[in-house]
């Protein structure tokens, strides 16, 4: 306090979870300063010194809050569900119910006009590549010395089987097995195809309409879901209609990256033989999610996301018809907004009238750009 030395102040929360082996969770809550210390007797009767801290200004928010939010919250039945409009909003689709709350609106609102599918649907126009060769293993692919899938990914099988399966690395795009392979589903190559293993709750915020949590902790490396819609010719897109749910299936952006992917991917390029076709040409296909899709046309922008977009070849080997997945790119707390970023370029969104659009960025992010395009 004399020297005015600042002090970094870490918290520690008692928390049982099956995630935490010491019970306490710790969170770093930034640089303070000591305003004033005094001594008085404790509780056992012995001189305690006690120092009053003040918290330095121009520093992150605190994540004190974010421990007690969603050590408290996480609901154990559907009665426990605040704000709930919606028990499930792929109405039995999917293994696990995604609810929908809305503690915004006044009355609360669900969300409407769309309808829920879970696997891609094709437009007519959409003509789809041959089926790719598969590998020969049974049951689960494990010798990647053998397995005709492994070896596409390079040295080895680009996930782990932990936790149900992770991705290693980032990579340019992920073969995994598919409809022609001999192995069964529990295969380890299969793990972006197994499904929700989430609980996901979709919630009403204040400024980005819907948006999309976890109750469950999310480990880097795990799928949380696939963007599910209908797969079109980008050029069959009307544009005098709503364009923001339409995701541009376009592995060459995503992997040479662009301002948020870039830097957390780094320098990765595509296999020799998928460089094919004209770099400038723009994608060729898109999912179009805006009316038909699943719980990725929930998730928000964010300048410093917690999930990535993964390309992965699994039925055929047609990069521009590649699914989209999204991945957890760091441990996710449970109750944390799940977003990724839309990888746009600023001013390269155009109206059917020729003016550039503009769309402002609420992510909140230290880094935020302050628009989404
Ligand atoms: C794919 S949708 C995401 C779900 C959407 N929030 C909803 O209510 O259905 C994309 C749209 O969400 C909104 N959005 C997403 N991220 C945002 C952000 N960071 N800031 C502001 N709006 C955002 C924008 O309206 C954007 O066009």
């Amino acid at each position: 306090m004399e020297q005015n030395v600042p002090v970094r102040v870490t918290r520690g929360h008692r928390h049982k979870c099956k995630d935490s082996h010491v019970g306490v969770v710790y969170t770093y809550d930034g640089l303070y300063k000591v305003v004033r210390y005094w001594a008085e007797a404790g509780v056992s009767g012995f001189t305690v010194f006690k120092f009053r801290l003040k918290r330095l200004d121009d520093q992150p928010p605190l994540t004190t809050s974010q421990v007690y939010y969603f050590r408290g919250h996480i609901p154990n039945a559907v009665s426990e569900i605040r704000g709930l409009v919606c028990e499930d909003l792929s109405g039995g689709l999917e293994d696990i119910p995604i609810p929908a709350t809305n503690l915004v609106d006044d009355p609360p609102v669900a969300p409407t006009g769309f309808t829920y599918i879970r696997t891609l649907q094709i437009s007519p126009s959409v003509q789809l590549p041959s089926k790719a060769p598969g590998c020969s293993c049974q049951g689960r692919c494990t010798n990647s010395q053998t397995c005709s899938c492994a070896k596409l990914n390079g040295v080895d099988f680009p996930y782990v089987y932990l936790n149900g399966g992770r991705l290693i690395e980032p990579k340019a795009v992920v073969f995994e097995c598919g409809s022609n392979c001999g192995c069964g589903p529990d295969c380890v190559n299969r793990t972006s195809q197994k499904g929700l293993r989430y609980r996901l709750e979709v919630f009403r915020t204040a400024k980005k309409g819907w948006a999309v949590r976890s109750w469950d902790f999310i480990p880097a490396g795990a799928p949380v879901c696939e963007y599910i819609g209908v797969l079109m010719n980008s050029q069959d897109i009307d544009t005098s209609r709503d364009t923001n749910y339409v995701f541009d299936i376009d592995c060459l952006q995503t992997m040479q990256g662009l301002d948020g992917r870039e830097r957390r991917l780094g320098d990765v390029s595509l296999p020799l033989h998928l460089q094919k076709g004209d770099d400038n040409a723009g994608p060729e296909f898109c999912i179009d999610a805006v009316s038909i899709g699943n719980i990725a046309r929930f998730i928000n922008h964010s300048c410093q996301p917690n999930l990535f977009v993964q390309c992965v070849l699994s039925n055929h080997h047609d990069i521009r018809q590649a699914r989209v997945v999204l991945f957890a790119a760091d441990n996710i707390p449970p109750l944390t907004e799940l977003t990724y970023d839309y990888g746009y370029v600023l001013d390269s969104v155009v109206g059917p009238d020729g003016i550039i659009k503009q769309m402002i960025c609420y992510c909140g992010a230290t880094n935020c750009k302050k628009r989404l395009f």
